[in-house]
């Protein structure tokens, strides 16, 4: 591929157009920096050809532009220009600024790590009239369930199915193990295809700035664009309480790794739905109403799929297979999730689930320091807030089968002396939220008694 990429000569980033053939489910969205080549990212929804009348097609319009500009971070980044353009459609003023937060907040660590300040510099032009709202579609009750090969999906797949809901299992991209995870839900399953525009991974080696980008905001947007093309009403994410707590970085302020698993995210995002796409399509996180310790502690109520399941990102990766045999053990995510379920499994079967135990292994002290927040800021990454790995932890050292594992101990004798007790009970973190959440209020009733049990 012969372009050539200058990220400091670049002056514009350019929304070009969308567009999707109803006939095979295939979404084309097109960018570019200046006058360069094309960017065309694809999105493939199963299930074609998709028969839209006018009112389902204007929602479909609507949901993929929603999905072009928020699928745009991942050009964006590679050059981060001030000046932003929109050109096969128009935005309101409000589309414009859930924009604004998506690529402000959910570049944060990406302008932390790489010394860029994009507060302020993001600008959407708008120059549309907000429309009156968005027609309910009639559409019928169903649920597209976002899987992602952890355990929170999976919670809340067996509190869907506990609760007599239909979903379907969806996920987007090639990931095997997440395919595994799927088929063993034993459910029906929707794998959407994402094709990234190879420009961007060449891109990358000419030096264009990279770095974490709301990828869940992206799966977001497509799966409420599957659910306009087959006519479902709800899609659901499984974004737990702790995701809308970020890194507390000096001189910084907080930098949240997982910015769009939010709640501040999560409300935007469903109001412009509502109000843009279609009134009676609900996006929700079934398990905002929890912490990370309370979504453990659901996980550990069965044991189907403790040897297919992964939390561990290194598993996926978009180039090049890089197996590191479902959990390396050595990434934050791998420390969290083991001491997350820990209070709650039998000891062999944690072991058994990750080959090994990562709590007595002193080389993981730096690691798990990190999460405690000791002499450490909570790592970029998917994992619990610090005083949810502080009360793990001192729940473990009262328990003869962990209290004397090198890690436990450690934290016993250095690090809980200088703790106040008061904030390392259990039970407030197990406690059900009853506000913050756009779970429907018919099924909250019902899964509120569920999530509590
Ligand atoms: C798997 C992973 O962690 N990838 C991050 C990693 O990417 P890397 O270069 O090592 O490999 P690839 O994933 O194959 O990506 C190649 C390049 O493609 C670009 N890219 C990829 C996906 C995408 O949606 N947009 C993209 O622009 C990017 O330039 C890649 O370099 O490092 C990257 C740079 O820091 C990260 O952007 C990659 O993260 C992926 C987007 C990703 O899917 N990450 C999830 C595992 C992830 O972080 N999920 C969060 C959810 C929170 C949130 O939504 O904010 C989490 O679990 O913490
Ligand atoms: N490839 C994907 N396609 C669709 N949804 C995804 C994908 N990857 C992650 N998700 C969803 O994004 C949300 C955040 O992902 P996250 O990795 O936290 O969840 P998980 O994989 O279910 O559990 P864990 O936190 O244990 O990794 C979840 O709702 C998850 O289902």
């Amino acid at each position: 591929m012969s372009v050539v990429f200058d990220r400091n000569a670049v002056r514009s980033f350019r929304f070009i157009d969308c567009d999707l053939d109803a006939a095979t489910g295939v979404a084309r969205l097109r960018y570019a920096f200046d006058d360069g080549p094309e960017l065309i990212e694809t999105v493939t929804v199963p299930g074609a050809p998709f028969e839209l009348d006018a009112a389902r097609l204007g929602a479909a319009t609507q949901a993929l532009r929603l999905l072009h500009l928020i699928a745009g971070v991942s050009y964006y980044k590679a050059a981060a220009p001030t000046d932003i353009r929109i050109e096969g459609y128009a935005i309101d003023a409000k589309t414009a600024a859930l924009l604004e937060d998506v690529y402000v907040h959910g570049l944060g660590e990406f302008a932390y790590r790489n010394g860029l300040d994009l507060h302020g510099k993001i600008r959407f032009p708008h120059d549309a009239t907000a429309t009156a709202g968005a027609p309910a579609l009639d559409l019928r009750t169903h649920a597209l369930v976002a899987i992602g090969g952890g355990k929170d999906s999976l919670v809340s797949i067996e509190a869907l199915r506990a609760l007599g809901i239909e979903q379907t299992v969806s996920w987007i991209g090639g990931s095997q193990l997440i395919r595994v995870c799927a088929e063993r839900t034993g459910l029906p399953t929707l794998n959407i295809g994402r094709q990234i525009a190879p420009e961007l991974f060449e891109y990358n080696r000419q030096g264009a700035w990279n770095g974490h980008i709301p990828v869940t905001a992206i799966n977001s947007a497509i799966l409420v664009l599957a659910a306009v093309l087959h006519g479902v009403d709800q899609v659901v994410f499984s974004n737990e309480r702790s995701a809308s707590y970020g890194s507390m970085i000096p001189g910084t302020g907080e930098v949240n790794h997982q910015w769009s698993k939010g709640w501040a995210f999560e409300k935007a995002f469903v109001d412009h739905v509502q109000a843009r796409v279609a009134a009676d399509l609900h996006y929700y996180s079934l398990l905002r109403p929890l912490s990370e310790l309370a979504v453990a502690r659901q996980f550990a109520k069965t044991d189907r799929y403790d040897a297919h399941f992964s939390s561990c990102n290194r598993n996926f990766h978009l180039l090049g297979e890089r197996p590191v045999n479902r959990w390396c053990g050595i990434c934050p995510k791998c420390h969290f999730v083991y001491l997350a379920l820990a209070p709650f499994m039998p000891k062999p079967r944690l072991v058994s689930i990750f080959g090994r135990n990562l709590l007595d292994d002193p080389a993981q002290v730096p690691g798990y320091d990190a999460l405690l927040e000791y002499q450490d800021h909570k790592p970029f990454e998917c994992v619990g807030e610090g005083r949810e790995s502080r009360v793990a932890m001192a729940a473990l050292a009262k328990r003869p089968e962990w209290r004397e594992d090198a890690i436990v101990a450690r934290f016993a004798r250095e690090i809980a002396p200088q703790l106040d007790a008061s904030e390392l009970d259990v039970a407030g973190l197990l406690a059900v939220e009853e506000d913050a959440h756009r779970i429907p209020h018919a099924l909250w009733e019902r899964l509120r008694a569920h999530l509590a049990a």
